[in-house]
């Protein structure tokens, strides 16, 4: 008997010319996805996500790797890339059309507050059951978030969005202990340890940024979400936190959950991460122990949305509308009440997460220069690691000029500070001789001018953290960019 041929998948066409991109459904930092049509696939919908390579990280060799990695992974709630391929300094990823879009863009619709907990428990056990299956595979997803979990019109979840996904055995970034070191992801929803990426961090991370997500669907955002987009990593998530943000924040709705979503929400939140469980275990948790089928998200959600590309086009203008908003610009009034913080813990009770200050963190006893530094090398790690080598060693040279330069900085205000204690010493003898106080007189002279030019040296550093902070921020924003996929 002739065995039978297994099915052959559709190869979708290599050139742009055989779509028709259709609508703008959705933005990222360096991407635009498009609703479109595959013209020799009896004109088929599609969605293309249009990344820009010269704003996300521009080594095809790891989109290649990445390419090859996705096409070995098949599961119905993992979205795969038809294709992909350059079109001038863009790569287009082709996608299937998910009807309903992102689950963020569902909710930030139709859902500001937040979806009820029966739908949320579809659609993170569904996001559950991809994880599960990644995790098994050896592969970290990094950017677990609403924004990369994608519904159809059908209640099928997908999870989306493997530009920053990493495999634990072939990664470079990856220690002999199976962990990665570097920055990935978007802040909001970035497990701690991987903020402080130099303790390493693994597949728990992922459940970290699972547990926010959860937040997410439950409040209509993600925690601390408030804090303005356009600031550094390290500034949004570890070093300031407005008072009067936590009070916009905190609604009060803690109450309306149950017990045992809190439950499941804290338990991926530990600041552990050995402490949080894995996906197969959170799949057995209670809160998913009566979890209703798809038909129920179409029921209760997606019916009467409108259709991605209208939601799209309205939150675009809506963004126009509230533009000079306040979020960029600080109030300076508000700055007294800001307060570093070192991370945070999850309260339980009120289902959001609170700030832990310095003194309960010995690491934040480190001195601010030291800590910028320590902050700098993480994001080299970022720069490094998606950027290339050069970029690295780059960013390093810089690094280490903004040392060396701190250090003699250092040198200097010691001088300064054991010259005015000279100085104090020296009044009691003050009026002991003319020649004494005419020599006093040349010191203090030489002293103005000495505190003048280490002033202008001051200023001079400020400018340089500055302008590197500025330069890291950019880093951020091409990372935080989706990336590439394929099939
Ligand atoms: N395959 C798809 N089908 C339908 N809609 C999609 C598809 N891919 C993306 N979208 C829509 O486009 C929006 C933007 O997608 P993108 O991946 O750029 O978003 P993001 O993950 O929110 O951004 P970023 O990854 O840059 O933070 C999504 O929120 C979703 O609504």
């Amino acid at each position: 008997m002739a065995l039978k041929e297994p099915p052959k998948r559709l190869q979708y066409p290599l050139d742009s010319s055989s779509y028709k991109l259709l609508n703008e459904i959705g933005a990222g930092v360096s991407a635009v996805v498009y609703k479109a049509i595959c013209i020799p696939m009896n004109s088929a919908a599609v969605a293309i996500k249009s990344i820009d390579l010269d704003r996300s990280r521009p080594d095809l060799d790891d989109v290649r790797r990445e390419a090859k990695t996705l096409s070995l992974l098949s599961h119905p709630n993992i979205l795969k890339a038809h294709c992909s391929f350059t079109v001038d300094r863009r790569l287009w990823v082709v996608m299937p059309f998910m009807a309903a879009g992102s689950l963020q863009s569902i909710i930030s619709h139709s859902h500001p507050n937040g979806l009820t907990e029966p739908c949320i428990a579809v659609v993170l056990r569904d996001t559950l059951n991809a994880l599960s299956y990644l995790h098994g595979q050896g592969h970290l997803h990094r950017d677990i978030k609403a924004g990369n979990i994608l519904v159809d019109t059908n209640g099928q979840v997908k999870l989306a969005d493997f530009g920053v996904s990493a495999s634990i055995y072939e990664s470079s970034t990856c220690s002999s202990s199976l962990k990665f070191t570097d920055v990935a992801g978007t802040p909001y929803w970035m497990a701690p340890e991987v903020i402080h990426s130099h303790t390493g961090y693994s597949f728990k991370a992922d459940i970290w940024s699972f547990g926010i997500t959860a937040l997410e669907l439950a409040h209509g955002r993600p925690p601390l979400s408030h804090l303005p987009p356009s600031k550094s990593m390290m500034l949004k998530i570890t070093k300031r936190f407005r008072f009067s943000d936590l009070d916009k924040y905190r609604k009060g709705n803690g109450n309306k959950f149950s017990k045992a979503f809190k439950d499941m929400v804290a338990s991926c939140l530990d600041q552990d991460p050995s402490k949080r469980p894995t996906a197969d275990k959170l799949l057995k948790h209670p809160f998913f122990k009566n979890c209703k089928g798809t038909d129920f998200l179409v029921k209760n959600v997606l019916l009467g949305l409108p259709s991605v590309e209208k939601r799209y086009k309205e939150s675009k203008v809506n963004e126009h509308d509230d533009d000079g908003g306040d979020d960029e610009d600080e109030d300076p009034s508000m700055q007294v009440k800001e307060r570093r913080i070192s991370g945070w813990n999850f309260n339980q009770d009120g289902l959001e997460l609170d700030p832990v200050f310095p003194n309960d963190d010995a690491g934040a006893k480190e001195g601010e220069v030291g800590s910028v530094m320590r902050k700098m090398e993480e994001h080299v790690n970022v720069v490094g690691s998606e950027g290339g080598v050069k970029k690295k060693e780059k960013m390093l040279a810089t690094l280490n000029v903004l040392k060396g330069s701190l250090e003699q900085e250092l040198l200097e205000v010691k001088f300064l500070v054991n010259m005015i204690r000279g100085e104090e010493e020296s009044d009691h003898h003050h009026d002991q001789t003319a020649a004494a106080a005419h020599h006093d007189h040349d010191q203090d002279h030489g002293e103005e001018k000495e505190i003048s030019r280490l002033r202008v040296a001051l200023e001079n550093e400020r400018k340089k953290n500055l302008q590197l902070e500025l330069q890291l921020h950019t880093c951020k924003l091409q990372l935080s960019s989706p990336l590439n996929i394929s099939n």
